[in-house]
C-alpha cells in the first residue's frame, strides 16, 4: 500500500447554477497533496552547538542563551525544492548521556537523515564522532541514508583546534561531506542554510515518507509551542524524557 503521498478529497457541492451549467449532479474532487516529512536527527558531544544551529536554520536567529538538551526539542521547517514542498523534522538530540538514556531509541527510529556536530575548538568532540558514529550503526541506520559532519564555532578563530585537513580525511573515511561553520556568525548563516538545503536536496530524491508525529501529538508529551517555525519542546523539562518512554512509535510513524 502506498502510503506515501496521503491524498485529502474535498468534496463540493455544485450549487444550481453549476449543475445547469455542466448538466450534471456530480461532485467534484480535488486533490490535495500532503507534504512529505523527513525526519533528520542532529547528533553529537554535549555544547558543541546543535541547538544552535537548528535554531538558526528553523528560526532565523542564533540563540542568545541556551541550556542542556534534555531528552530532545524538535523544530521544523518547510523547505521547497522543485517546486515540492519538503517538511523538514530536526530533532535537536541532548548531548549529555544522562539526558539521552530513555530516549535513545526513539532518537534512531524512522530516521532519515544524520547530521553529526562537533566543535571545532573541541578535539574531544571530534573524537567523539567515531562514538556517535558508532552508536548509529548500532541502532541499525543505514549508511545509504544522507549522513554529514559540521564542524561549528569557526568563529572562535583563536582558539581552533580540530584542523580542516584532519577533518576531511575523517569525513572521506566515512565517505560523508564535511562542512565547517559557525552558528553564531550572521555572515555563515547561508552556510548554515546550505547545509540543510544539501540534505533536503538528497531526501527529495530519496523514499518519501510521512510521520504524522507532530501533526497528531504535537510532541512526545503532547505539548507544542510553536513561534516562526520553531517547534520546541522546550529544554528543561525531565518529564518529556520520563512520558516519552510510553511513547508508541510505531503508532505514530508510517514507513512504507
Ligand atoms: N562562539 C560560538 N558559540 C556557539 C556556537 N554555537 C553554539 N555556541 C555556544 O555553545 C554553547 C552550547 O550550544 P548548544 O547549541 O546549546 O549546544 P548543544 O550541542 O545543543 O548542547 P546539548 O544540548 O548539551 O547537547 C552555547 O553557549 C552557545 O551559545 C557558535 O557557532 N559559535
Amino acid at each position: 500500500m502506498n502510503l506515501f503521498f496521503r491524498t485529502q478529497f474535498t468534496f463540493r457541492k455544485m450549487d444550481d447554477t453549476t449543475k445547469q451549467k455542466t448538466g450534471s449532479s456530480r461532485r467534484e474532487v480535488s486533490i490535495k497533496k500532503q507534504k512529505r516529512i523527513f525526519k533528520i536527527i542532529v547528533i553529537g558531544d554535549s555544547n558543541v552547538g546543535k541547538t544552535c544551529l537548528t535554531f538558526r536554520f528553523c528560526g532565523g536567529l542564533f540563540p542568545m542563551k541556551t541550556e542542556a538538551t534534555i531528552g530532545v526539542d524538535f523544530r521544523e521547517r518547510i523547505v521547497e525544492i522543485e517546486g515540492e514542498e519538503l517538511k523538514l523534522q530536526l530533532w535537536d538530540t541532548a548531548g549529555q548521556e544522562r539526558f539521552r538514556k530513555s530516549m535513545v531509541q526513539h532518537y534512531y527510529r524512522n530516521v532519515h537523515a544524520v547530521v553529526f556536530v562537533y566543535d571545532v575548538t573541541k578535539i574531544v568532540s571530534f573524537e567523539s564522532l567515531s562514538h556517535w558514529i558508532e552508536e548509529c550503526d548500532q541502532y541499525q541506520l543505514t549508511t545509504t541514508i544522507p549522513r554529514v559532519i559540521v564542524g561549528n564555532k569557526c568563529d572562535c578563530t583563536d582558539s581552533i583546534s580540530v584542523n580542516t585537513n584532519m577533518a576531511q580525511k575523517f569525513a572521506d573515511l566515512h565517505n560523508m561531506p564535511l562542512f565547517e561553520t559557525s552558528a553564531k556568525d550572521d555572515s555563515e548563516a547561508d552556510h548554515v542554510e546550505a547545509i540543510f538545503m544539501t540534505i533536503a536536496h538528497k531526501l527529495k530524491n530519496s523514499k518519501p515518507m510521512m510521520s504524522p508525529l507532530l501533526h497528531k501529538q504535537g510532541t512526545l508529551d503532547g505539548t507544542v509551542s510553536q513561534s516562526s517555525g520553531v517547534i520546541s519542546v522546550g529544554k528543561s523539562h525531565a518529564r518529556e524524557a520520563k512520558k516519552s518512554n510510553s511513547v508508541d512509535e510505531n503508532e505514530l510513524w508510517c514507513a512504507c
